[in-house]
């Protein structure tokens, strides 16, 4: 017997994937529209509402291990992280094994492992201009965004604006959060934010890492 899932169409679209590794070599950063399978999108689209209804979202903080804080200030959204718990976050998690395996063969950068979360952003949040990571703690090295609101409308707000590595006052992208929409960029180079929303807005950030772990120090992974 075939499993159902070996006869969907590929989580991501393959042709994706071969233009997302050139243009992070090129600008350090990349953005396609319907690269999720859509069915996919759907499925972890209900997800992120049903761990809403069950009040199974936490409010996300800025800072890792004990510097981490809750600052709604700087951002807004609430948070789940993925464990494999549902078939759709599995065919997500071994897309993004798949593209670490792309990214490992032609860059060369050893990365390790992947950590992901639901981020949910309600009416009036944001993310301020942040980096995801920091030169010389070279954890999260590459971090991801899929998108999973269908029919977002051009005044709903809640875009994400990825800045110049040498400027980030320099937009060079905005990146509406419409089912299926993929961005990808260097963590530690690439500034982005997310604008404020007019309405509920779902996607999934995630982080490919290399580990950071020296001389008997936990480098925590969240
Ligand atoms: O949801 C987005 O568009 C980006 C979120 C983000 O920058 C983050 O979680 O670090
Ligand atoms: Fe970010």
């Amino acid at each position: 017997m075939i499993a159902l899932s070996e006869l969907d169409s590929p989580a991501l679209d393959p042709q994706a994937h071969l233009e997302l590794v050139d243009a992070l070599v090129e600008q350090g950063w990349y953005v396609g529209k319907g690269v999720i399978d859509s069915a996919l999108c759907q499925a972890l689209h209900r997800e992120i509402h049903q761990l809403a209804e069950l009040d199974a979202l936490d409010e996300a903080g800025i800072g890792r291990g004990q510097q981490h804080h809750l600052r709604k200030d700087i951002r807004g959204d609430a948070i789940h992280w993925l464990d494999r718990e549902s078939d759709a976050q599995r065919r997500y998690l071994d897309a993004m094994a798949e593209l670490q395996q792309s990214l490992n063969q032609a860059l060369f950068l050893g990365l390790f492992e992947y950590e992901a979360h639901f981020a949910h952003y309600p009416a009036g949040a944001f993310y301020q201009r942040h980096l995801d990571s920091f030169r010389g703690r070279a954890n999260r090295v590459i971090s991801t965004v899929g998108y999973l609101n269908p029919d977002w409308p051009s005044d709903g707000g809640g875009e994400m604006v990825i800045y110049h590595p040498d400027d980030p006052t320099l937009e060079v992208a905005r990146v509406v959060p419409e089912a299926g929409t993929f961005a990808c960029f260097l963590s530690e180079t690439i500034p982005h934010e997310v604008l404020p929303t007019r309405q509920p807005r779902a996607s999934i950030a995630g982080w490919f890492r290399r580990n950071a772990s020296m001389g008997g120090v936990l480098d925590p992974a969240r």
